[in-house]
């Protein structure tokens, strides 16, 4: 048998499995692809909020990344919730040392308000992980933190995705999920520009939209893909699993990653 393709997801634990390391484990497995990680934080998380979380030392981080990248080897690296100053430039110099490319999520607070992110990183998201990012994946509310630009439609949307791309990522997507109207993202490199819609679905199921698109464009791009087809192939996975996302527990509920599978 010949193995799937790698890819290897930074970031935090959901325990609810909605978001973080478990959605980007399941989005990988849906689409095909060998799924690891590096656990960079352990949240007590649910469908009503996030509860507490927990960092791990800089050498646990460390020690995963090492463990599988000199042994298994990635061929896509995604990261997400990253917590702290410290554990932002640790993870930019572990990619700054790949040639795998990186899609960047800088997670900032959850859907219920809750900060995954200490203020004091910030600058280390600008200065130090956005330069090694293959893509950025950005929502608004990131995008506010990170540019003090607060984008409230469409049109918004080509100003903020230059001031992201002016830290350094080859490529920057600026999701628009916060916004009204249809689903619409904006993906460009500075030179090319790609407008991504699909149509909004009424569905307040939507916890994890971020990590698992994310986690579908590593996916694609471990495949083999380019970055504009990585984004669009990703972009169409996402929608399908927003508009399955399902109620549990007593508050906003996961997308449905399995959803591929359901319908065959
Ligand atoms: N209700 C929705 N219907 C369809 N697509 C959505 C919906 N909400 C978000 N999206 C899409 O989900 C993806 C993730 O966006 P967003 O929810 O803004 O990210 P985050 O989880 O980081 O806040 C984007 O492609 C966005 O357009
Ligand atoms: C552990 C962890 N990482 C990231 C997030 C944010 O996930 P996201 O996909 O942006 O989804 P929402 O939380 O906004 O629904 C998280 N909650 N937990």
């Amino acid at each position: 048998m010949t193995a799937p393709p790698r890819v290897l997801t930074v970031a935090g634990s959901d325990s609810g499995g909605g978001a973080g390391i478990q959605a980007d484990l399941k989005t990988m497995l849906a689409l095909g692809t060998h799924g690891m990680s590096v656990i960079t934080a352990v949240t007590a998380q649910n469908s009503l909020g996030v509860q507490g979380f927990w960092e791990l030392p800089v050498e646990a981080v460390r020690a995963q990344y090492r463990s599988v990248v000199d042994d298994i080897g990635v061929q896509a690296v995604k990261t997400g919730m990253l917590a702290s100053a410290e554990l932002v430039e640790t993870v930019a110099e572990l990619l700054a040392g790949t040639d795998a490319p990186a899609v960047v999520d800088p997670v900032g607070v959850s859907k219920h308000g809750d900060s995954l992110l200490a203020a004091s990183a910030l600058d280390s998201v600008r200065t130090k992980l956005l330069p090694v990012a293959t893509v950025a994946t950005p929502n608004l509310d990131e995008v506010a933190q990170l540019t003090g630009i607060e984008v409230d439609s469409e049109d918004g949307l080509r100003r903020a995705a230059a001031a992201v791309l002016a830290y350094g990522p080859k490529w920057v997507l600026i999701k628009g999920g916060h916004l009204r109207g249809d689903a619409v993202d904006l993906l460009t490199d500075g030179s090319e520009e790609h407008v991504l819609r699909a149509p909004r679905h009424d569905n307040r199921h939507t916890h994890g939209t971020g990590c698992t698109l994310a986690s579908a464009i590593a996916s694609q791009l471990a495949k083999g893909q380019g970055v504009p087809e990585a984004v669009m192939a990703a972009k169409e996975y996402v929608t399908g699993a927003i508009a399955e996302g399902f109620a549990l527990g007593g508050g906003i509920g996961p997308v449905d990653h399995g959803w591929r599978f359901r319908e065959a």
